[in-house]
């Protein structure tokens, strides 16, 4: 059981979490995680698979995906996975292949596999620039295409949920995942149009400050802040995420798409965030 993370909720809170869904909101269901072992995306399969879902979560390090597979399964859920690299477009191909040639296919994609390091865009280099942007755009882009395809393969409904970040001003630090990030929104945006004639609900949540274990990249000073960037003067937790992700999922997400959920305690309405810590300049 991955318990016990420096940030953010353990198994065994995931577990017994309280839930506002009835037990099988999302009964029959099958959905598949990227990012699955990390802090959101763990918090998304234990909430789906307690929901009815049979999980799929995938992530690069088996070290992350596999005891969530075994704690989830010792809980009596159905659980499986895979490594995956999300920029790798044939390996994302070859997982969406085999899941609808041997493993009774999908209902429900959630891209939560993403992230970037603070540094100052001035400093950027090109390398560092490439991986945030092929990770967090390309990378949800193929596994949003990926998905699309077989679902119009199989002409079979599906619902795609991005989770991103608030893009209504600057997160300061991580520009190059903002660029990401208002891509995915804008692209959700577009193909929640084209796709509606497949039956295809592409929506995004952008969450505030949630205590998780990829909070680890930013310094002690910067995190000390987390709590003081929206009006409520909290974090967020993962499972706030999961339930504004079931939200969309679920049948109450039937009449949604082309949205963008933001989860961030008002933030985007009052806060800034330094992800670098707050130059003295601005302290005014
Ligand atoms: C509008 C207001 C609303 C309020 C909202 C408030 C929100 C506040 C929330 C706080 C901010 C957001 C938090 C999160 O998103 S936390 C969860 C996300 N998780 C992570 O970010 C995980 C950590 N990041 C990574 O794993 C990686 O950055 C990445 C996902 C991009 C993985 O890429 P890759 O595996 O390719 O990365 P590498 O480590 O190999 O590095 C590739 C090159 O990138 C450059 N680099 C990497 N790290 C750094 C660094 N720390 N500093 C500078 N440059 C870096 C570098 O060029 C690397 O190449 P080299 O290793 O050859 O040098
Ligand atoms: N926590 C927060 O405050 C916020 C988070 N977000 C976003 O929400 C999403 C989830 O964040 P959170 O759970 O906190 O972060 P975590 O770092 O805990 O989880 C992200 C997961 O993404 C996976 N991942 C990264 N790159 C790839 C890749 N190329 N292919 C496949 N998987 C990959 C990682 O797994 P592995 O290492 O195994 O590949 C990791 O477990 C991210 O996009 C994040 O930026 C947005 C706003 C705020």
């Amino acid at each position: 059981m991955t318990d016990a993370p420096a940030f953010g909720l353990s198994d065994t809170d995931l577990a017994a979490h309280n839930t506002v869904f009835a037990s099988d909101a999302l009964k029959g269901r099958v959905a598949v995680i990227s990012g699955g072992g990390g802090g959101i995306g763990r918090a998304i399969a234990w909430l789906y698979a307690r929901l009815g879902a049979s999980v799929v979560v995938t992530g690069r390090k088996p070290e992350k995906i596999d005891p969530l597979i075994e704690a989830l399964r010792a809980a009596g859920h159905t659980a499986s996975g895979e490594t995956l690299d999300i920029r790798d477009r044939a390996q994302v191909d070859g997982f969406w292949a085999r899941q609808w040639a041997d493993k009774g296919g999908a209902d429900i994609l959630v891209n939560s596999a993403g992230g970037q390091f603070p540094q100052a865009a001035i400093d950027f280099s090109p390398k560092g620039w490439n991986a945030v942007i092929d990770t967090n755009l390309n990378g949800t882009w193929n596994m949003m295409q990926a998905a699309a395809l077989k679902w119009r393969e199989f002409e079979h409904p599906g619902s795609i949920v991005n989770i991103v970040v608030v893009t209504t001003h600057g997160l300061y630090g991580v520009a190059h995942s903002m660029a990401a990030r208002a891509g995915v929104i804008s692209l959700s945006q577009s193909v929640a149009v084209e796709w509606a004639p497949y039956n295809i609900r592409t929506n995004c949540i952008a969450p505030g400050a949630i205590e998780t274990e990829g909070w680890n990249v930013y310094s002690p000073a910067a995190r000390a802040a987390y709590p003081k960037t929206n009006p409520m003067m909290r974090v967020g937790t993962a499972w706030d995420i999961a339930e504004a992700s079931a939200f969309l999922s679920a049948a109450s997400g039937n009449f949604i798409t082309g949205e963008v959920l933001t989860v961030d305690g008002g933030g985007q309405h009052w806060g800034e965030t330094w992800t670098t810590g707050k130059p003295d300049y601005f302290d005014v």
